[in-house]
């Protein structure tokens, strides 16, 4: 492949046909393919990233995790490089969930660079996401759990990108902002999880 627009389309367009019958959890069902647009352009938009395999990667990061997509497949047509960063990020499905969430956190500190860069990414825009509306039935719990674990992977990818690392943590200070937001017995999120933060 050519050009860096040759190689940041195909792979575009590699990600599209992967995901192009899937959709979002929220109420909308918003096309999936929306999600890792968004991560790249937060990427070159908001941290600067020039890099094209980064920029890549982020658009086929959840190929393998959510499609019938395999590695093998991803070094065949993206190189080694954009393969390996997709499997720095993505969750081995077979594992529980809880299980797959703690090795997040785990692992996040030991990540490289580029994989910490994406991470940020990808937590970034599912938090915008959820604050501005939440997964069908996702309730008030649900989402501050969301909120509490996201923060703890982001704490293990610190001193990454300072652009991201502000960006999220505004939306966490205008979450503990909002309306009845205060920690505390009885308190619901549903205010803030209806609220349009962007
Ligand atoms: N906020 C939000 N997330 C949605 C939506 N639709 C799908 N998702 C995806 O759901 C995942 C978060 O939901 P969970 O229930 O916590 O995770 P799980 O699907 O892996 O079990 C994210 O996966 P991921 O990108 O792989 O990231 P991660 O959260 O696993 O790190 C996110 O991309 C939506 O409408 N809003
Ligand atoms: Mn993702």
């Amino acid at each position: 492949m050519d050009s860096d627009a040759a190689r940041l389309l195909d792979a575009a367009e590699f990600a599209a046909q992967k995901h192009r019958d899937q959709r979002r959890k929220d109420p909308e069902a918003t096309p999936f393919i929306n999600h890792p647009i968004a991560v790249a352009r937060i990427l070159a938009c908001e941290a600067g990233v020039t890099d094209i395999e980064l920029l890549q990667a982020a658009l086929l990061h959840d190929t393998v995790e959510d499609t019938d997509t395999t590695f093998a497949e991803l070094e065949a047509r993206f190189g080694g490089a954009v393969t390996g960063l997709v499997r720095e990020v993505t969750d081995d499905k077979e594992l529980p969930r809880a299980e797959r969430k703690r090795l997040q956190v785990e692992l996040a500190p030991g990540r490289s660079p580029r994989a910490k860069l994406l991470q940020l990414a990808d937590k970034l825009h599912n938090l915008r996401d959820i604050a501005r509306c939440p997964p069908a039935g996702w309730s008030p719990e649900r989402v501050q759990e969301y909120f509490q674990w996201a923060a703890q992977v982001v704490s293990g990818l610190r001193g990454t990108s300072p652009a991201l690392e502000a960006a999220l943590e505004r939306l966490w200070a205008e979450r503990a902002a909002g309306p009845g937001l205060e920690p505390g017995p009885g308190v619901g999120t549903a205010d803030v999880a209806q609220r349009d933060s962007q």
